[in-house]
């Protein structure tokens, strides 16, 4: 009997994830934000959902990561881990509530976990925050790291450029990644770096390593949902593989439906009591 209630389908845990990077199977991320979407990622069989903080600019229309705040995420991954039956759920602590201060983001990871049911939490940064990783991962909640284009430190950089491409900054990420491991994160995230160096962090630690340009030689990959699916138009980087193009259909069925209202097409009888 597992902890979770529903039988019959096998839950992704981060024993499975630490499994899989040792069988060498490439682990499937997606972020999600809302119910419905949520229930169609699952079901299609993605092992992690992540519920991004990039809710900010995909949900609520910021130009960044920021302004989200702990009682939005914690919305948007309530929404998400009702519709979860076998995904891992992953939940952004957004900025602001757990950089410079471990008491502080022990809360927020546990108001994350006891409000929402989510199963991880995952932080931005490297051994700056590690008595925040510490504190958290003492409570028995799993971290998720996350290192390179770190979005919410984007005021500290000015642009969302491919990061470590130096020496000193790629030696930097390679000792934040051990930094993590050692403090006893399940699992990183390596966003736009060299893919070699991504290569190389991934074959230095035994935890899974999840890119996003960062190259095919890690354990797995991630994409924002809205941007593989071509609902975001504005955001085409280079490592932005889309699969979809929901725009051009969902344009086309409001289109459809606001020429059936006009025209008095739509209800007809059978849509009608
Ligand atoms: N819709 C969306 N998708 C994402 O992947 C995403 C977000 N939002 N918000 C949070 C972060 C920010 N991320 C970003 C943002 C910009 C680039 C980027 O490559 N931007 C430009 C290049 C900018 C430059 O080179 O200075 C591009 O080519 O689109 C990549 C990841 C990834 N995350
Ligand atoms: C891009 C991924 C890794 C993320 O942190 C987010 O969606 O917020
Ligand atoms: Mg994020």
């Amino acid at each position: 009997m597992s902890v979770h209630s529903s039988a019959s389908v096998k839950r992704i845990t981060t024993h499975t994830l630490q499994e899989m990077k040792h069988r060498g199977e490439k682990i499937s991320m997606l972020t999600a934000y809302d119910y419905s979407m949520a229930k169609i990622v699952d079901a299609a069989g993605i092992d992690i959902i992540l519920v991004g903080d990039s809710a900010s600019n995909v949900m609520a229309g910021h130009e960044t990561t920021l302004p989200i705040t702990l009682d939005q995420m914690i919305y948007h991954a309530s929404a998400v881990v009702r519709a979860v039956r076998r995904s891992f759920v992953v939940v952004d602590i957004p900025f602001g509530n757990y950089q410079g201060n471990s008491t502080e983001a022990l809360r927020s990871a546990i108001r994350i976990m006891k409000e929402s049911g989510a199963h991880a939490v995952k932080v931005e940064g490297g051994a700056e925050i590690k008595e925040s990783v510490i504190r958290i991962l003492s409570a028995g909640v799993p971290v998720m790291g996350h290192l390179g284009l770190t979005p919410q430190s984007i005021y500290k950089f000015g642009t969302y450029t491919v990061r470590a491409k130096e020496e000193a900054e790629a030696n930097k990420l390679l000792e934040d990644a051990k930094v993590l491991e050692e403090c006893g994160c399940f699992a990183l995230v390596l966003e736009k770096i060299p893919a070699t160096l991504a290569k190389k962090v991934a074959e230095s630690i035994s935890i899974p390593v999840i890119g996003i340009g960062a190259g095919p030689q890690v354990d797995g990959q991630v994409l924002v949902m809205h941007d593989m699916l071509g609902i975001t138009q504005e955001f085409k980087p280079r490592f932005l593989r889309q699969y979809a193009d929901l725009q051009k259909i969902m344009m086309e069925a409001f289109k459809n439906y606001i020429s059936d209202v006009k025209s008095r097409d739509f209800p007809n009888q059978s849509e009608s009591y």
